[in-house]
């Protein structure tokens, strides 16, 4: 028999791995995105699996077979999707519905009954798959806006599973959730999991504030409580893998690349800016700022040039495609009305690049250009810091991307004001060595610690915590023996005190708590006896209780509101306790000493 140690299935739509069919056949290559960069460092430790899909359609059950055997080989585990899953789950319903509505894009938003029961037949299917793999002991973490339903999913197969789950794209406020017609089901997949995490606060605090809203469940310092289990909320802002990155900057073919970068740019300052094609990043934003930098500041007409790497991304939504022919346009104006013989304004390039590439154009930069009106993190931001292993460069970040929550040495721009994005662009092209150093050493320093080793670590701990903690305030079932013991020691008591709960217990629950009212059977079920005092409380006894059955007064239960003005309500009609009746207390605890 082996005996296998517990790990951590990690669960996310896309894999680190994205699989493409080409003349040679298929090729392996990594995925874009910060997800799969930022998660792909840490999933291979201690026998971890990741669960997710490869990124191409494949109906050959026989190139299935291929494809999960390859990525078996790297702790991976693919889930394939069909022709219409992609469609309806992963254009339509994830990125035609979620993503533009938790990027506070509601005009592009469609809500396509379809779409959403393409959503909840894939994550079906993704808890069938993590289900297949997943030992009793192992940890489950879900990530992201696709998989909202996945936690409830497996915690209905397996309740005392640990579950976490992280989100990486903004939490809305309540004000763009609530237009979602299938928002409480979203809320209630999310509560699946012991631990839900966001990057920021302010995500976490939109996301407790709709749940209390929409599904009546206060929270106490993060911690929801559910009628069986509590749920923790916390904030983990995600980190990158730093030494990486270090490394990949000072390596030979890094610097190789940006020796013949150089070269071909004739002595032109760069400016960078590395995005998937998304309306969410600003991109065409930045284009027109751009643009009024060379307008405002002509000096820089000759002397500047704006590097913009743009990777393809969800391009059969419909929005996607407008967007890049958007872009395509504005950077046709901008170079024919700027160019010059031997400059160019923007080099665009619409493909992804190799680390190496990567780690040579954030070498070259002296300013990262990141602008997006709304992101949930932006790693690029976080590598291009890191990468600047001379202290030297500057960093304009959007206020509206996580990342600027942490990086507040950065330029901080609002993405919409193209004339302050232009006037951060010529000030970071004029900021002297001494305020660039001092700066990003500030950010290199945050960066290398909170990195992304440090982020699972404390998601883990946290996740651990929670589970911990739910255990503690668990209730425990009675086994025999402690039933037989409490029995004996009862009977034994010359003195007893019963104190029992009302609702659900001497009365079922009413979902309208003016209506539950004790039955008859009620003072019947405890054999009357002197040496025995029955007392039961109850939360909305204080507001019923004068529309009570006449009679109850002579019932052999003492009840008790459990708030102060209940017990108010009820000396009134004298079935509280006595000393209530001629006091008037003004808190419970005179109800219970005198009990
Ligand atoms: O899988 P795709 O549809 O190709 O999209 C790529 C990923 O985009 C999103 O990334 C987010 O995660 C980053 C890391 O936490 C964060 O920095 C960024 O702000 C987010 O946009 C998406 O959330 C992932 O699920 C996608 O795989
Ligand atoms: O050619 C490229 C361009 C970008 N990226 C990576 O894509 C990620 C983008 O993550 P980010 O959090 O900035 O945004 P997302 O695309 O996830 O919304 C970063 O890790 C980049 O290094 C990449 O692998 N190849």
């Amino acid at each position: 028999m082996t005996i296998r140690m517990p790990r951590t299935i990690i669960v996310s739509n896309r894999l680190p791995t994205k699989v493409q069919r080409n003349n040679e056949g298929l090729s392996f290559k990594p995925s874009e995105g910060g997800l799969a960069t930022g998660l792909g460092s840490i999933y291979r430790q201690d026998g971890n699996v990741w669960v997710g899909w490869p990124g191409l359609l494949v109906e050959d059950p026989a190139e299935e077979k291929q494809i999960a055997e390859a990525l078996q080989g790297d702790s991976m585990a693919p889930v394939f999707l069909s022709e219409v899953e992609i469609e309806n789950f992963y254009e339509g319903f994830s990125n035609s519905t979620l993503w533009p509505t938790f990027h506070y894009f509601p005009q592009f938003a469609t809500y396509e009954p379809a779409h959403w029961q393409a959503y909840v037949a894939v994550n079906e299917k993704f808890c069938r798959a993590v289900l297949e793999l997943a030992g009793p002991d192992d940890t489950i973490w879900v990530h992201d806006y696709q998989l909202l339903l996945l936690p409830q999913l497996l915690r209905q197969q397996r309740p005392d599973c640990t579950i976490g789950f992280f989100l990486h794209i903004p939490f809305p406020s309540y004000e763009l959730l609530r237009v979602l017609p299938w928002r409480r089901q979203l809320l209630e997949g999310m509560l699946g999991a012991d631990l839900i995490g966001f990057h920021t606060f302010g995500y976490m605090r939109h996301f407790l504030s709709s749940v209390s809203q929409l599904l009546g469940l206060p929270n106490q310092n993060g911690q929801v409580e559910l009628p069986t289990r509590s749920v923790l909320v916390d904030a983990f802002p995600m980190g990158i893998d730093y030494e990486h990155y270090v490394q990949a900057a000072g390596s030979e073919a890094a610097q190789q690349h940006e020796a013949t970068y150089r070269e071909a740019l004739r002595g032109s300052r760069v400016v960078l800016s590395i995005d998937r094609l998304d309306y969410s990043k600003g991109i065409a934003q930045r284009l027109r700022a751009f643009e009024q930098l060379l307008q405002r500041h002509p000096e820089w007409v000759g002397q500047v040039s704006l590097l913009m790497v743009v990777v393809p991304s969800r391009d059969q939504v419909a929005q996607y495609a407008s967007l890049k022919q958007e872009i395509d346009e504005l950077v046709g104006r901008i170079n024919a009305s700027f160019s010059t013989i031997d400059w160019n304004p923007i080099y665009y390039f619409y493909r992804s690049f190799p680390l190496e590439e990567l780690a040579a154009l954030y070498r070259l930069a002296e300013v990262g250009l990141v602008t997006p009106v709304r992101d949930g993190m932006n790693l690029v931001a976080k590598e291009f810091v890191a990468c600047k292993t001379d202290n030297r460069g500057v960093l304009i970040l959007s206020e509206r991307a996580g990342a600027a929550r942490e990086l507040s040495d950065a330029l901080l721009i609002n993405p919409t004001d193209l004339e302050g994005m232009a006037e951060a662009l010529h000030q970071a092209l004029t900021m002297p060595a001494d305020e660039q150093e001092q700066r990003m050493t500030a950010m290199r320093e945050l960066v290398r610690e909170y990195n992304v080793f440090a982020w699972s670590k404390l998601f883990m701990y946290q996740l651990a915590y929670s589970k911990v903690k739910q255990n503690t305030l668990a209730t425990h079932v009675l086994d025999e023996k402690a039933s037989s013991q409490l029995l004996a020691d009862y009977q034994a008591a010359p003195q007893r005190l019963l104190l029992l709960d009302y609702d659900g217990t001497l009365a079922h629950f009413h979902p309208n708590p003016r209506k539950p009212s004790p039955t008859r059977s009620c003072a019947s079920c405890c054999a009357p006896s002197p040496t025995t005092r029955r007392t039961a409380w109850s939360s909305s006894a204080g507001a019923t209780v004068p529309r009570w059955p006449t009679g109850w007064g002579s019932c052999p239960w003492t009840l008790l509101p459990s708030t102060a003005c209940g017990c108010a309500r009820l000396a009134k009609t004298g079935n509280c306790f006595r000393s209530c009746a001629t006091t008037g207390c003004t808190s419970c605890a005179p109800c219970l000493t005198s009990t």
